[in-house]
C-alpha cells in the first residue's frame, strides 16, 4: 500500500541522517514520557543490525516555552532503551556538529542538538524553500541516504522533515511505515465487518472534525469525556462543569455548541450517549448516576458502567475499532473503569485496533494492558487527527515523491 521506499530497501554500511521525534512532555528539565524513545529504538536497532552509522535529529519544545531545552537527557534516555551508548553534540549543523559526523563508525549513534535552535528548521515553507537553507546544505552531502521516521511531526513542513528528502536519497523508517499503514486503513476502510470508533477526551478541536468528515467509515461513534458531555448537553442534559475552573466546558461550548447540535440532528442514528456518569462523592469515593440525576453543579470524570458496558460490547462486535481520548479522567484509578472496560474488550477481540492521541495511549502503560494486543499505539497527536481527516501530512508527501 505504501507507495514510498523503507529501510528495508537500503543498502548496509551507509551513513544516515535520521529524523525521530522524541519530543515529549519535560518537567524541571527531566523527560516525563519515554513511549516514543522506545518506539524509535526499534528503528534504530534494525538500522544499527545493518551496520549504519547513524545521526540523528529530532526536536524538542518550541521557543520561547519551558519545555524547549537541549536534547543532551534524551541522548542518555536513548541510550538506555538502545542499551548502548548514544554520542550527544550541542550542535546541529556546525563545525562541531560535521566533525563529530565525520568520525562516526558503522554501528555508532550520534544525536545532534534540538534542531528547532537551528533557525532554518522552523518557519513554515513549501519543500523547495526548505531544502535550499543552509541546515539541509550542509548536513545532506555529510551522509549517504535520509530516514523519516517522525511520524507525529510529519503535519510540520520544517527543513529535517519536507527539506532533506527533496535533496537526498530518502527512505521511510519503521515508526513511519507502521503509523502510515495502519491509519491509512482506517480511511480506506479495509474492514469487512462495523467500524466503532470510541470518542472522548477533552478537545472537541480534535473530535469534531472527525465527526464530519469519517462520513463512510465508520458505522457508530460512542462518545464519553468531555466530548460526550457536549454532546448529552446539545440534547438537553444538565452536564457541563468546569472543572478546576479550567474553562474546559464553557469554553468549548461556546466555541462548538453550533456544530455539536448539529451533527448530533444529523447522525444522531450512529451516535451513542453515555447513558450513565461518575462523579467522586462526598467521602471520595467513585458514584454514579443515571442521565436523569446529572446536574451542571458537579463534574463528571468517567461515564457509568452501564455505559462502559454498552460502549464495549459495540466493540467487541466490531471487525475495527479506533480510539480516541480516553472516556474519562483515567490518571485517577477511581474515574479509569470506563476507559480501561473499552481498552480491554478491544485487546481481547479479535479486531483491527488503533489507539491514538498522546494521552489516550498512555491509558495503556498506566493499566498494564499489552500493547501488542492493539493492531497499532500511536504515538502522534495531531499528525494522527490529520490523517484520519484526510489531511495530507507533508512530511510522508515529501517520502512518497521520492519513489
Ligand atoms: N470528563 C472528563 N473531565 C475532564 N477530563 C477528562 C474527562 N474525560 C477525559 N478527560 C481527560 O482527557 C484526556 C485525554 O484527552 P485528550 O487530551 O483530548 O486526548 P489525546 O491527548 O489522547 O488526544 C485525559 O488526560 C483525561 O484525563
Ligand atoms: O508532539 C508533537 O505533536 P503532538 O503533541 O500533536 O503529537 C510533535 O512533536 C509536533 O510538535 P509541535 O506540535 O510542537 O510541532
Amino acid at each position: 500500500m505504501t507507495t514510498f521506499r523503507t529501510i528495508d530497501d537500503l543498502e548496509p554500511e551507509r551513513r544516515l541522517l535520521v529524523r525521530i521525534d522524541v519530543n515529549a512532555a519535560v518537567e524541571d528539565g527531566v523527560v516525563q514520557d519515554d513511549r516514543r524513545f522506545a518506539r524509535h529504538a526499534e528503528t534504530i536497532r534494525e538500522l544499527l543490525a545493518d551496520d549504519h552509522a547513524i545521526t540523528l535529529l529530532a526536536h524538542q519544545g518550541r521557543p520561547g516555552r519551558e519545555t524547549f531545552v537541549s536534547l543532551e537527557a534524551h541522548a542518555d534516555l536513548l541510550a538506555d532503551h538502545l542499551d548502548r551508548p548514544v554520542a550527544f553534540v550541542a550542535d546541529t549543523d556546525g563545525d562541531e556538529a560535521l566533525e563529530a559526523i565525520d568520525t562516526l563508525e558503522p554501528g555508532d549513534v550520534l544525536l545532534l542538538e534540538n534542531v528547532r535552535m537551528c533557525d532554518d528548521e522552523l518557519p513554515e515553507e513549501a519543500p523547495d524553500v526548505k531544502a535550499e537553507t543552509d541546515l539541509v546544505q550542509t548536513l545532506a552531502p555529510a551522509f549517504d541516504a535520509y530516514v523519516g521516521d517522525a511520524y507525529s511531526a510529519s503535519h510540520r513542513s520544517h527543513a529535517s522533515i519536507v527539506g532533506f528528502p527533496r535533496v537526498m536519497d530518502a527512505y521511510a523508517g519503521r515508526v513511519m511505515e507502521q503509523e502510515y499503514t495502519a491509519i491509512t486503513a482506517v480511511r480506506e476502510r479495509e474492514f469487512d465487518g462495523p467500524v466503532t470508533m470510541i470518542l472522548g477526551g477533552t478537545k472537541a478541536e480534535d473530535t469534531i472534525p472527525i465527526l464530519e468528515c469519517l462520513d463512510d467509515t465508520v458505522d457508530r461513534f460512542c462518545l464519553g469525556g468531555v466530548v460526550g458531555e457536549l454532546f448529552l448537553r446539545a440534547d438537553g442534559h444538565d452536564v457541563g462543569y468546569d472543572v478546576a475552573d479550567t474553562s474546559l466546558f464553557d469554553h468549548q461550548w461556546d466555541a462548538y455548541q453550533a456544530d455539536v447540535t448539529r451533527i448530533l440532528e444529523a447522525d444522531r442514528d450512529r451516535l451513542s450517549l453515555p447513558t450513565d456518569l461518575a462523579y467522586e462523592a462526598d467521602g471520595g469515593e467513585r458514584a454514579e448516576t443515571a442521565l436523569e440525576g446529572v446536574s451542571k453543579e458537579r463534574p463528571f470524570l468517567d461515564v457509568g458502567s452501564e455505559t462502559a458496558r454498552r460502549f464495549a460490547e459495540f466493540a467487541s462486535d466490531s471487525a475495527a475499532v479506533f480510539v480516541k481520548g480516553g472516556l474519562g479522567v483515567f490518571e485517577d484509578e477511581r474515574f479509569a473503569d470506563g476507559t480501561v472496560a473499552v481498552l480491554t474488550t478491544i485487546a481481547d477481540a479479535n479486531c483491527f485496533s488503533v489507539v491514538g492521541g498522546g494521552d489516550t495511549a498512555r491509558a495503556i502503560e498506566l493499566y498494564d494492558l499489552d500493547e501488542a494486543e492493539f493492531s497499532q499505539v500511536s504515538i502522534a497527536g495531531g499528525a494522527y487527527v490529520r490523517a484520519l481527516t484526510g489531511d495530507p501530512l507533508v512530511g510522508v508527501e515529501a517520502l512518497e515523491r521520492e519513489q
